[in-house]
């Protein structure tokens, strides 16, 4: 809804829709009725628009887009009929102005702000575009160019840059009051003309480059956009802001519009806001415990153990979200020179750029205590431990710390694969272990998982939960298990691209697959630039590497399961990827490292087929995505029937964020529900039965089984209800 009052000639309508006023129904009919009630009080002569609470406004509700666009006043109804108002309205900006929000500020005659306030039309990052004028008025305000730049990224800006390039026409001090400075505000322009005020009708400035500006950020979306298509959609709504007059060109924004809402590409963006939401609100399955019901021990001092690559991210996360004080320790010197050198010059980065001021920077840096025994960990909160990944090593540490830390201190491990509760067990008190799972660079990666051991306490979860959404992680609590739910799901997909490559397969042709499905990089670029030696080590923990295989051994099979064993060869003959002079299952060359196929690759995978007698097949995109992305999707389901996460959005977070799985398909599990489970199930099935050792990735899950033996298709948000119920009803 919306308020409405009138102070000194001046009427004040506050949207009023906690938490974030959200353009919803009720608050569009609101804004309509007050704004009729002003216009017809003779007393009235200017208008403010502002909102209640934390913010102005963050667009329209997004919980309504499947209803909305039925109910008088549209927003791009309103948005016209404000504009022609013929008294003039300015409006009040605090907090956000974003989406439709900014689109109703485009349409008032002036815009003041806090200089605190920040400003975007991200409609694009759920898959649209600002369909209520933002496309058609904005490039009337600041141009085509910088409208491209704002709308096809949708990032935000401050209220500071929105004035310098004609958005906002008066900035107040962040300490202001909004309201009563933009009443003053209104009343200094009351009487003055409202001619070039309505944005609608001004001239777009930059209108004869609008092909030179579209060709150069048609180029920069194509590389960026990764296959998402409203940013394209974007530009093409702008370009027409230049080409036609604002009723024709709303006319395309309409159609561009109406060709996005609803897409499946909008509909899994969508899903991703509200995951990425949600997953504060963690629970541990099947025990009642969750986030509203316990409460995180209080986190001033944090210990990082290992200063290497991953202990150095870590401490720049803690720095960040501002704890005071992180003790850092670290065995090897050098290690320890280099992480002190790494983290230091990374915050002088940051203040050059202007993220930090010199003064946070410094109490960062302050911050900072290298500490050399474990005596002077023994009043820590939390202790993040990241050295090598050897189980003895970390159960010497862990040990050592049940002696010497306080009892309520939080002991946390970034394993990124061995068993928390074996690790727990070696301390007095194994309910105040928890694993963390930081990606590399920690402190770049939005992703922590965090791992629940089956002794860790509800307060020491609900701390390392509390810690990673302080650091601004997305941060996804999961079960105890081999990999958690990230590493266990990903194997697969290298797995099976490798068995593409024995049967026809080559890496540039999967990784085109992949690149065109909207993957960053395809599976085997990412492996030459983490270093092809990470998975070998892995796979030589577990005696399958071609070198420790006794002689006569068969070459493509290990404990009974296929194998192929490509990978092996690539590192034993020194590829280990981009750190190994460029050579891996790609060449990268001159100074710009630019890839290339090579021929010792291709021959060896060649002569690989011909001594094991493989007659190559042609494989095509569709099979290969099917067989690199649906086992990932079958252990999706194992993972919920498992409890290790407790809804599909948890996993789908973790592969959006820690394996760059492409956001505008939603995750895996996403993906999976848009298809559709019968298909998905039926492929799985095929290749179960096709497999001629049975591999076990393609084992259907008994979850997807009984999920559509007994609902068919069912909607991704009851998956885990409908399992929990079957499996109660069968006991
Ligand atoms: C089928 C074809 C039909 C075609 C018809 C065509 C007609 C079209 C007519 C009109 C089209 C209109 C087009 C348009 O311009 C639409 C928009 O405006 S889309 C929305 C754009 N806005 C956004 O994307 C902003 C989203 N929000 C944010 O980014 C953040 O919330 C923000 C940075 C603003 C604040 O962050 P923070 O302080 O961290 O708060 P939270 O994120 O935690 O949010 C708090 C709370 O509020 C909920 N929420 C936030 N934004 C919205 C929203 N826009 N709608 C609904 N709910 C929202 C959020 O989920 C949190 O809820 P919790 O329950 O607390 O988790
Ligand atoms: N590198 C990656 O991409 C990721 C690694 N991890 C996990 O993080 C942990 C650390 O990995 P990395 O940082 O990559 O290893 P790293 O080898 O770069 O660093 C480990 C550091 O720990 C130090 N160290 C060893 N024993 C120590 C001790 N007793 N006390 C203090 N310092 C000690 C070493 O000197 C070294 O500097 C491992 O468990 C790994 O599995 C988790 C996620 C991603």
């Amino acid at each position: 809804m919306a308020n409405y009052s009138v102070r000194n000639q001046v009427a004040i309508i506050s949207l009023c829709s906690p938490p974030v006023n959200a353009l919803s129904s009720d608050v569009r009919r609101g804004i309509l009725d007050s704004l009729k009630k002003a216009e017809q009080d003779v007393k009235v002569a200017a208008i403010v628009i502002c909102g209640e609470g934390r913010t102005f406004c963050v667009g329209a509700d997004i919980t309504e887009f499947k209803s909305e666009f039925k109910t008088f006043p549209n927003l791009f109804e309103l948005v016209d009929i404000l504009e022609s108002s013929p008294k003039p309205i300015v409006a009040a900006i605090h907090g956000h102005a974003f989406g439709g929000g900014l689109e109703v500020a485009l349409a008032c005659h002036y815009r003041v702000a806090l200089s605190s306030a920040k400003l975007a039309l991200p409609e694009v990052k759920l898959g649209i575009l600002p369909g209520a004028g933002g496309t058609q008025r904005l490039p009337r305000l600041i141009g085509i160019d910088s409208s491209m730049q704002w709308i096809a990224f949708g990032d935000e800006y401050s209220a500071q840059i929105a004035a310098n390039i004609g958005i906002i026409d008066r900035i107040f001090p962040s300490n202001a009051d909004i309201l009563e400075s933009a009443v003053q505000y209104a009343q200094s322009i009351i009487g003055k003309s409202l001619i070039n005020r309505r944005v609608s009708k001004l001239p777009v400035k930059d209108a004869s480059k609008v092909s030179h500006i579209m060709e150069k950020y048609k180029q920069i979306v194509g590389k960026k956009s990764r296959g998402a298509i409203a940013p394209m959609v974007c530009l093409e709504a702008i370009k027409h802001a230049a080409l036609l007059p604002y009723v024709e060109g709303m006319k395309k924004e309409r159609m561009g519009i109406e060709a996005l809402m609803g897409s499946d590409q909008s509909k899994s963006l969508i899903y991703m806001f509200f995951a990425e939401r949600q997953v504060r609100n963690w629970t541990i399955p099947g025990t009642g415990i969750n986030s509203k019901n316990t409460k995180p021990i209080k986190v001033e001092k944090v210990a990082v153990i290992g200063l290497g690559t991953m202990g150095r991210g870590i401490v720049l996360s803690l720095l960040k979200a501002g704890i005071k004080h992180v003790s850092v320790m670290e065995l090897n010197k050098t290690a320890r020179e280099n992480g002190l050198l790494f983290i230091k010059n990374i915050l002088e980065g940051y203040a050059a750029r202007g993220t930090i001021s010199e003064t946070q920077k410094r109490s960062m840096v302050d911050a900072l205590k290298p500490v050399s025994n474990f005596e002077m960990l023994k009043d820590t909160d939390l202790v993040i431990e990241a050295v090598f990944e050897s189980m003895s090593i970390k159960k010497d540490i862990f040990a050592k710390l049940g002696q010497v830390c306080k009892p309520s201190a939080v002991l946390a491990t970034n394993t990124s694969a061995l068993d928390v509760d074996e690790i727990a067990m070696v301390t007095p008190k194994p309910k105040q272990v928890v694993g963390m799972h930081f990606f590399a660079p920690a402190h770049v990666m939005k992703l922590l998982e965090n791992v629940r051991g089956s002794k860790s306490s509800p307060q020491v979860i609900a701390t390392a939960m509390n810690m990673g959404q302080r650091m601004g992680k997305v941060t996804v609590l999961v079960g105890n298990c081999h990999g958690f739910v990230g590493n266990r799901m990903f194997r697969h997909y290298t797995v099976e691209t490798d068995f593409m490559l024995e049967e026809g397969a080559y890496p540039e042709q999967v990784d085109t697959v992949l690149k065109k499905f909207g993957f960053a990089m395809g599976r085997y670029q990412v492996g030459d630039l983490s270093g092809n030696d990470i998975g070998y080590r892995m796979r030589t923990k577990f005696e399958m590497t071609n070198k420790q295989q006794p002689p006569g051994a068969p070459e493509r099979e290990r404990h009974g399961v296929r194998y192929c064993p490509l990978a092996d060869f690539l590192v034993e003959s020194g590829r280990l990827g981009y750190k190994s002079d460029g050579k891996g299952w790609f060449r990268y060359l001159g100074k710009n490292r630019e890839l290339t196929v090579d021929n010792e690759v291709t021959s060896m995978i060649d002569s690989y087929r011909r001594r094991n007698k493989i007659v190559p097949r042609k494989i095509n995109g569709e099979e290969i995505i099917e067989r690199a992305l649906y086992p990932l999707i079958n252990e999706g389901f194992k993972i919920l029937e498992e409890g290790i996460a407790s809804n599909p959005m948890e996993i789908d977070l973790i592969l959006v964020h820690g394996y760059a799985w492409p956001r505008h398909t939603g995750g895996p599990m996403f993906y999976a529900h848009l298809i559709g489970l019968p298909k998905i199930l039926r492929v799985i099935e095929r290749h179960w039965n096709n497999a001629g050792l049975r591999e076990p990735h393609w084992e259907p899950s008994k979850m997807l089984v009984r999920l559509v033996k007994n609902h068919g298709n069912p909607d991704i948000m009851s998956w885990t209800t409908l399992e929990r119920e079957t499996v109660r009803s069968a006991l």
